[in-house]
């Protein structure tokens, strides 16, 4: 049914669900748009609604064939709105867990259109901050790139950010999606360009070996890994693209790649990659590791999901729970997320004892993944302990990469065998891996304008600041965790706005 939002827009039919909402392909003045319906609790989150406002400069001034514009942000009553341009396509996640890895080429191609992409953001002082692949769309309309890929166009620029609100001073959570989190941020320091090349890097992984290079079981045992462990190169990837993923997934942010420089080093490998099949690489299955991997001591969700308490680590019932891919975790308290999908995630950051116990617990992991690798017909492990700087390794490293290849050849023969006496067709699937513009230069709606207009731009972290190195933020961390505990149902959004405009979008690209 059809759907009024503002005076301009209509929501004519939902096209995707995530964790904030609800996209519906619309329609404005120019014609069809996606329009991203904040949840209701979103919307009347009052500290929400004035970011929103604040940001709107920010967002709707990113204009670039690799990012999907933001057209305007509409607050009319009780919805809080996104119009975005309409992608005909599908979101990377959806084709990798339909088909599995894909050939480097169409990989690599992909993640430098996201890389050109996060380039203009960067430069206007955007941070993404959830680069993953439910966030990266595949436009179908436009002539596919390299290898046949179709053309990549970075999406949910900002949102991070809007719902990131500082709520008090010693805020303990960590915004973002386990998988795809930088270590700093872990850590505790301000997210920079740096943590948008580290997803991005983490996802080309993903593209080329099906699995994402930290992943798998607890979510602590993955944000441990982040912080000390780096990883072994993907067999059959040739060494140069090697090293840029590498240089990317770098602990040190300072070390990784800023964006611009990342597009060209990708691009620049396209030609060497045409007619690589896709890798076959053997998933280090967490369901395979002993229950020490997932006694390190550390509940990423704290006591509640809501509040600080100061620090979790000493208080609070601890569930230490296996998993997977789950559930996203509701923002707001209470909240059912819209999308089954392990997206936006509040968790609580770890506090200095439980990242000392991380190289430990890491340590046991290790251990059990080599005893396992050691066992006949077992698969290899691609992890390796991690220095501040990737890309060092050691003899040892190399000894057990070696083990590591050599039993991956042995699996992959065996698989081969099975395949050709099960008369298969050998598959690209990585087995048991998680294979799983035109901004509107008219007025605005009526009922947003804003007087407010800040765009933080000119405050955000830049590719500049990147090389100059992390800065400890002032005490630790918010995330969304920051926003719960704001009442829901305040006062209506439009007391927020009034008399407010919204200045015509300048365009970077
Ligand atoms: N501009 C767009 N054009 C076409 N489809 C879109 C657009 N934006 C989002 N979608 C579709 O809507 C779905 C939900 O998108 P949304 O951004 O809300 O969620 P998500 O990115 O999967 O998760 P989350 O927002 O929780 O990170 C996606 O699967 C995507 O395919």
């Amino acid at each position: 049914m059809a759907r009024k939002i503002g005076s301009r827009y209509t929501a004519h039919q939902v096209i995707g669900r995530g964790s904030a909402g609800t996209v519906w392909l619309g329609e404005g003045p120019e014609g069809p748009v996606a329009i991203k319906l904040l949840r209701e609790d979103l919307a009347s989150d009052q500290v929400l609604v004035g970011r929103f406002v604040q940001e709107r400069t920010a967002l709707t001034s990113l204009d670039h064939p690799r990012v999907v514009g933001v057209h305007d942000l509409v607050v009319d009553g009780d919805d809080l709105a996104l119009v975005m341009e309409l992608v005909h396509g599908t979101d990377l996640r959806s084709r990798l867990d339909r088909e599995g890895p894909l050939i480097p080429q169409a990989a690599v191609s992909i993640a430098a259109d996201v890389a050109e992409g996060l380039a203009v953001a960067h430069a206007a002082g955007i941070v993404h901050r959830d680069v993953k692949p439910e966030n990266i769309l595949l436009d179908q309309a436009s002539s596919p790139g390299p290898g046949g890929a179709p053309r990549a166009k970075l999406s949910d620029f900002g949102i991070a950010r809007l719902v990131d609100a500082p709520r008090r001073t010693r805020a303990t959570r960590i915004i973002g999606t386990p998988d795809y989190l930088a270590p700093e941020v872990i850590e505790g320091l301000e997210p920079r360009a740096a943590v948008d090349i580290y997803a991005l890097a983490t996802v080309l992984y993903e593209l080329l070996a099906g699995f994402t290079p930290f992943g798998g079981g607890h979510t602590g045992a993955v944000l441990r890994r982040h912080v000390t462990e780096s990883v072994a190169p993907l067999p059959g990837l040739p060494e140069d693209l090697w090293k840029v993923i590498a240089q990317c997934l770098a602990k040190a942010p300072a070390s990784r790649l800023r964006a611009t420089e990342l597009a060209a080093r990708l691009r620049e490998q396209l030609p060497s990659l045409a007619g690589q099949p896709v890798l076959r690489v053997s998933h280090p299955d967490a369901s395979t590791l002993p229950a020490a991997e997932y006694d390190d001591g550390y509940d990423p969700h704290g006591p509640d999901d809501g509040e600080d308490h100061g620090d979790p680590g000493r208080g609070g019932t601890r569930q230490r729970v296996a998993r997977r891919r789950g559930p996203a975790v509701p923002l707001v308290p209470g909240a059912q997320p819209d999308s089954s999908r392990d997206t936006h995630t509040s968790l609580r950051r770890p506090n200095r004892e439980e990242l000392a116990a991380f190289a430990e617990a890491s340590r046991q992991e290790r251990a059990a993944r080599e005893a396992a690798a050691a066992r006949p017909g077992s698969g290899s492990t691609h992890r390796r302990p991690g220095s501040r700087r990737s890309g060092a390794g050691s003899s040892v490293r190399r000894r057990r990469l070696l083990v590591g290849v050599v039993a991956l050849l042995v699996a992959a023969g065996a698989l081969g065998a099975y395949k050709a006496f099960a008369g298969e067709n050998g598959g690209a699937g990585a087995p048991g891996g998680d294979s799983s513009n035109s901004p509107s230069t008219g007025p605005t709606d009526g009922s947003t304008d804003s007087s407010t207009d800040s765009p933080s731009a000119g405050t955000d972290p830049t590719s500049t600041a990147q090389a100059a190195g992390p800065e400890r933020a002032p005490g630790t961390v918010s995330g969304w965790g920051a926003l719960t505990g704001i009442p829901v149902g305040g006062p209506p959004v439009a007391a927020a706005l009034s008399g407010s405009r919204m200045p015509p979008p300048v365009r970077t690209a």
